[in-house]
């Protein structure tokens, strides 16, 4: 289904996983993912951003995220997997995978957009979620226009062309209870360091 179309596109596969898979999948990613918290440095202090994550790719992919270069972890089964299925339905290739895992509705990611150097122009990203539902918000950064995407456990959100340059996104605190969740971003680096 067709979000946006306007300066980039938006796209939700839902029920990209099926039932049975996101139960196996999601416990074997919760458990066996190398899961750190990350420190970023604000207004000088270090700070935990509000998540956990790890970075998995082929052998020289490093990526820079939250002021931090880092190298990835070598393919776990179950990514590695995911991935190939993923490039398969989108026509896309990728080399790595930022997982982020979302403990409760406390944990968040701010607005941002996906334009690091190292991704080129026009990246084209998969975004699988697995685990609770969680709102995926995404604003227009010239007119404002704002969009609510539920991302539920199975989903798969593809962002491309244009996307990255004329949008912001980010993944909202909720008060309401809520589950754990993991988010696994699909990328291709383009240019190495
Ligand atoms: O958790 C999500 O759905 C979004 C993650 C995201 O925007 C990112 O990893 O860049
Ligand atoms: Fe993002």
């Amino acid at each position: 289904m067709r979000l946006i179309a306007e300066d980039g596109e938006l796209d939700l596969a839902e029920g990209f996983l099926t039932a049975d898979e996101r139960a196996v999948l999601g416990a074997r990613l919760l458990g066996e993912l190398a899961w750190q918290s990350e420190e970023i440095a604000l207004f000088g202090r270090q700070v935990a951003v509000p998540r956990l994550v790890c970075w998995y790719g082929d052998p020289g992919a490093t990526y820079r995220y939250s002021g931090v270069s880092h190298e990835p972890l070598p393919w776990h089964e179950v990514l590695a997997d995911l991935r190939a299925r993923i490039e398969d339905f989108s026509g896309h290739v990728f080399n790595a995978v930022l997982c982020n895992r979302y403990r409760n509705g406390r944990d968040s990611m701010g607005w941002h957009a996906d334009d690091e150097a190292e991704l080129g122009e026009r990246p084209f990203i998969a975004s699988l979620s697995l685990g609770a539902e969680r709102l995926f918000r995404i604003r227009h950064r010239g007119t404002g226009r704002t969009l609510d995407v539920p991302l539920r456990d199975g989903d798969l959100l593809l962002m491309g062309g244009e996307l990255q340059s004329h949008w912001r996104h980010c993944v909202p605190r909720t008060a309401r209870p809520c589950g754990e969740r993991i988010n696994l971003t699909f990328r291709r680096i383009v240019r190495w360091p």
